[in-house]
């Protein structure tokens, strides 16, 4: 693969091409050296994605170029304009025309487009100060015109698509730009979780704002996607630039090449047979909520998928099996006997753990160091004659940490310091240990990379070694044909298709996802 150079020099014939230059940029933490000596550039007009493996620096580098945390060393420049990279505030940034998009908490589903539009930058008022909704609402239709967004100004934010939702906050951040063309626009995993429909919805509007003169960064894990949409991608390992690398020169496997340094065995990952272990779990006519009519049994030890458009019911379906939502009709047994938990702690001490999608929210604590977060499910077992045995946790702690591939500086670190994919290793690893019946997965390698997905997937097998059987809910259909014996598809809260075997295969799940029905 053709790799193309750092960065072109500032009086090089490309110079005029590049809008966004990168030099010298170095930031530690502690003694974690998260960038080291980053020096590249990108292209007016051109989609570039920013890659590497989880902790190699991506997150930090777009934080100080939003000016929100400062670099140790290193030069921006921006067209003409020269920043120092230990100094840039969020004001610098917005002036140097860079907007972002951060993954999480971009828009906000309780509020209507218009103020979604609006929140921050501030309302048009009247003479009295009051604000003027018509003006407000005319001036939201001409942002969803300018954009081509598919939404109305007084429509609620949560009942657009993901991908409307993530357009809304690119229009958001560039409503007030003031010039296309030097603007550049940061995007940080914009695609994690959106099922492949709503990615080309996002991919033909980040196409049409390239076209218009935006520069765009985006980060992703998806190595597909860079194939589909970038221009050029640029490869981070251990805090290091490795490469920027030119569309027509990119291989899936060369990216994963330069990525962990190696070639990457592949791993065949489908499972070989159904498993023929008794049946652990059913489920019989399932209502409530967003659930219609779901049926279903799970046996010892199997792997199964379950492949729906959000909304379809499937992650209500996990919310029931956890005890955090009652299902209105229905019975459900585990082990032959009646399973109806009430809290989600009745539903573990019956067997089940759960790894929701928002991990972060949902299952960590952000302040605590590592060692809590991984030993916060089998605490009982450092307690000896009344005694807490923390040096006997904190070496499982790192036994488990080298196990499950989780990049921080020691046991001892701030959970909330470690990179997004490595949070997830740590909740993964936390569950898994328990060593459950069952265990309930929600996106589970969302914003793992892809080395760290084959060997994640390795322990969720060995698991269902020792007896776990598995639920695993993924809007990412190749993780699906990789992991699972068996997917369930769901459609508005019923079971529409059941696919296994030689028919398990991505193209096929989204197309059943799509709509065609085979039950
Ligand atoms: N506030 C912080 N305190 C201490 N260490 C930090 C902090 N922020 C980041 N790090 C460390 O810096 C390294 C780079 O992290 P960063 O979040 O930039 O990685 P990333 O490439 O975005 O990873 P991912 O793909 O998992 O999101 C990691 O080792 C991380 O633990």
């Amino acid at each position: 693969m053709l790799v193309v150079e750092g960065v072109p020099r500032p009086d090089g014939p490309d110079a005029q091409q590049i809008v966004l230059r990168i030099e010298g940029m170095s930031k530690t933490f502690g003694a974690t050296r998260a960038l080291v000596d980053v020096s590249f550039g990108l292209e007016r007009g051109t989609i570039h994605a920013l890659l590497g493996g989880n902790g190699s620096g991506k997150s930090t580098l777009i934080k100080i170029l939003a000016g929100v945390q400062p670099a140790d060393a290193g030069r921006i420049f921006v067209g003409d304009s020269e920043f120092d990279a230990t100094s840039i505030t969020p004001d610098v940034s917005r002036e140097a025309n860079l907007r972002f998009v951060h993954q999480q908490n971009s828009t906000f589903g309780a509020l209507s487009v218009a103020e979604n539009l609006h929140i921050g930058r501030g309302f048009e008022t009247d003479a009295a100060g009051r604000i003027a909704w018509s003006r407000v609402r005319r001036r939201t239709q001409a942002l969803l015109d300018r954009f081509q967004i598919h939404a109305r100004p007084d429509q609620l934010v949560s009942e657009l698509g993901r991908a409307t939702q993530t357009m809304l906050a690119i229009a958001r951040a560039l409503q007030d730009q003031e010039d296309a063309h030097t603007g550049i626009l940061v995007l940080d995993e914009p695609t994690s979780s959106l099922p492949a429909v709503e990615v080309d919805l996002l991919f033909d509007a980040l196409r049409r704002y390239a076209a218009e003169g935006q520069t765009i960064m985006f980060v992703t894990h998806r190595f597909d996607e860079v194939l589909e949409i970038a221009d050029r991608a640029t490869m981070l390992r251990d805090g290091r630039f490795v490469a920027t690398v030119a569309r027509g020169e990119m291989t899936e496997d060369g990216l994963v090449e330069l990525m962990v340094g190696r070639a990457l065995a592949r791993e065949s990952g489908v499972a070989e047979a159904t498993p023929t272990g008794e049946v652990v779990l059913t489920c019989e006519g399932l209502r409530g909520g967003a659930l219609r009519d779901v049926s279903f049994s799970l046996r010892k030890g199997e792997i199964l998928g379950i492949a729906g458009l959000l909304g379809s019911g499937r992650s209500t379906l996990l919310q029931t099996l956890f005890g955090l939502t009652r299902p209105e009709e229905g019975q459900m047994t585990l082990g032959g006997r009646p399973l109806a938990p009430e809290t989600p702690r009745a539903a573990m001490r019956a067997g089940l753990a759960y790894v929701p999608e928002d991990r972060v929210q949902h299952g960590a604590f952000l302040e605590l160091p590592v060692t809590d977060n991984i030993g916060l499910t089998v605490l009982g077992r450092y307690f000896r004659h009344g005694v807490f045995h923390h040096r006997a946790e904190r070496a499982d702690s790192r036994r488990v940490m080298s196990e499950f591939l989780v990049k921080a500086s020691s046991e001892r670190a701030r959970f909330g310091s470690l990179s997004g994919g490595n949070q997830q290793k740590v909740i993964l690893a936390r569950w898994l240990r328990r060593e459950p019946r069952i265990l309930l997965l929600d996106e589970p390698t969302q914003g793992v990379d892809v080395g760290a997905r084959m060997e994640l997937y390795g322990l969720i097998r060995e698991a269902t070694m020792r007896g776990t059987s598995v639920i695993v809910v993924s809007s990412e259909f190749e993780e699906l044909e990789r992991l699972c014996e068996r997917v369930l598809v769901l459609q508005r809260g019923r079971v529409t298709a059941e696919i296994r075997g030689d028919d398990l295969q991505a193209d096929r799940l989204e197309q059943l996802v799509q709509g065609g029905t085979d039950r």
